[in-house]
């Protein structure tokens, strides 16, 4: 049997941490950027939706390894503030903010909302977009799937696991934060593992054809 290998097209270790867990029961070999490319590698993510920056870091990526590639865009939506920060959730407080700037600037918006009479609980959503691109494959589409996980902002963050937005996010039928989760327990709810879920079987499928497209090269 061939070893086949794919690589995740993120600098984000969280997400890095989570995509290999949901990975492992696939028989495939995953890579991080840092694996395959010995350069500064950046990709601007300046596209409008989660979409098209997912799908940009990915052709991005495959174009520059070759390899199958694997892109997350993903962030928090918060009704109350218009759906921001959205996709600028990683940029949210400043460009190349921390988490904890992050937080501290959800926190300050939902405190001015309260201000002028808002009140919690304030309903959210994580929103997840992953891009799969196989550069092999002749006018080949991208495979882009979606994941969502619905809950409200807490202004008191909790909990030290997971990553990002993490510990003000209470998902909806739990009292817990989702940094106070453990991995698994995120990675059964979480919006990324919503989105693995719908490309666990296009990721089987386009290694079962690399299979077969070796076998009749290599018998
Ligand atoms: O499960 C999550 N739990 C908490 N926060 C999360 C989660 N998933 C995304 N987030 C937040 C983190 C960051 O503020 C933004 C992602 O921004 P996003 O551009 O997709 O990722 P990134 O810049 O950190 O890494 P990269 O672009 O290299 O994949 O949403
Ligand atoms: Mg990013």
């Amino acid at each position: 049997m061939t070893t086949h290998a794919l690589v995740l097209a993120t600098k984000n270790r969280g997400k890095i941490e989570e995509l290999r867990a949901l990975l492992r029961g696939l028989d495939i070999q995953v890579l991080g950027l840092g694996d395959v490319i010995q350069r500064p590698f950046d990709v601007v993510e300046d596209g409008a939706t989660f979409e098209a920056n997912a799908l940009k870091k990915a052709r991005a990526v495959a174009a520059a390894t070759t390899m199958l590639t694997l892109a997350d865009d993903s962030g928090l939506e918060v009704d109350v503030l218009g759906g921001a920060p959205g996709v600028r959730s990683a940029r949210y407080a400043a460009e190349k903010a921390t988490d904890a700037q992050n937080n501290d600037a959800l926190v300050a918006a939902l405190m001015a909302h309260a201000t002028v009479g808002g009140r919690g609980p304030y309903k959210a959503r994580f929103r997840c977009v992953l891009a799969l691109v196989d550069p092999f494959v002749k006018n080949g589409e991208p495979f882009v799937v979606d994941g969502t996980c619905e809950g409200t902002i807490t202004t008191q963050p909790r909990g030290t696991n997971g990553f990002g937005y993490d510990p003000l996010f209470v998902a909806s039928g739990s009292e817990k934060t989702m940094a106070e989760l453990s991995d698994d327990e995120k990675n059964r709810i979480s919006h990324r593992a919503q989105a693995f879920a719908k490309m666990r079987l296009v990721i089987e499928k386009v290694l079962a054809e690399r299979d077969e497209a070796i076998r009749k090269v290599c018998g």
